[in-house]
């Protein structure tokens, strides 16, 4: 396990634009390194957030955008074009913007596609499809992500994997159906802790007042099943990256200085 490393910026959207120029530069290394990358997306207010930014910063014309695998951590199991859906939102904030490779572009299935509303189906086709992307250098079946970011719940959940759901116990499956998701819609598919644990680093994100609790419990030492984010970590590093009202109840040991 990583510990975490803790970024805090001065509000909401000096966040999101660090978060972006960070996430360029992620890829762009990356792409250098490997000839490719690939990113997680997560749902939300800050994830969008950090699209948006992406999709509005001049530096983002350095990533190889068709060289790019882009998956989700989890999707709100909804019609195609529900705007409520995590690719509908990401596609409005970045992705129609961008010269993705449409084959590299993972979107989790809807709940009017080939699977119709059965969610446990539509999340083993998920995980199939994860598999079929890992190779030999990748420990288990899924790809080693690059990146791969979460925004963090007012009550701690991360994807959609919700405090005492069956899903945040998942041990074997790399991707799950959720039933009964507190945040609407309850029916929802997740990638699970063991596949969020694949990716190279995971990105935590959380602006807000109403996060501060969230983040203080999870950072103070909650368990994973009571508090889902704890049991979010990467391979080569962990990182929270928050606003001061984020972070306005961590204890102040836990606190780093400022960046604008
Ligand atoms: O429903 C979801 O919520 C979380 C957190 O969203 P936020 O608006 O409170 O930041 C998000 O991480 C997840 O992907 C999404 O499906």
């Amino acid at each position: 396990m990583t510990p975490p490393q803790l970024v805090v910026h001065s509000d909401k959207q000096v966040m999101a634009e660090a978060a972006a120029a960070r996430l360029i530069t992620t890829i762009v290394d990356a792409q250098a390194a490997r000839g490719h990358a690939s990113v997680v997306l997560t749902g939300g207010r800050n994830g969008n957030a950090l699209l948006a930014a992406l999709a509005a910063a001049p530096a983002r014309d350095a990533v190889d955008w068709a060289r790019l695998d882009v998956w989700w951590g989890d999707e709100r199991f909804l019609p195609e074009d529900d705007p409520e859906r995590n690719f509908t939102q990401a596609r409005e904030a970045l992705l129609d913007a961008v010269a993705l490779n449409p084959a590299r572009v993972h979107a989790m299935p809807a709940s009017d596609g080939p699977h119709g509303s059965d969610v446990d189906e539509a999340a083993a086709a998920y995980a199939a499809e994860l598999a079929a992307a890992a190779g030999p250098k990748d420990q288990g079946p899924v790809p080693t992500f690059d990146v791969l970011m979460l925004g963090v719940g007012p009550d701690t959940h991360v994807a959609s994997l919700f405090p005492e759901l069956s899903a945040v116990r998942e041990s074997e499956r790399m991707v799950v159906g959720v039933h009964g998701a507190p945040k609407p819609p309850p029916v929802r598919v997740s990638l699970t802790l063991p596949a969020i644990r694949a990716a190279r680093e995971v990105w935590l994100l959380a602006a807000g007042e109403d996060k501060a609790q969230a983040v203080a419990t999870v950072l103070s030492g909650a368990g994973e099943i009571q508090a889902p984010a704890a049991g979010a970590y990467g391979r080569d590093r962990t990182l929270w990256l928050l606003d001061t009202a984020a972070a306005s109840r961590l204890p102040q040991e836990l606190r780093s200085p400022v960046s604008a």
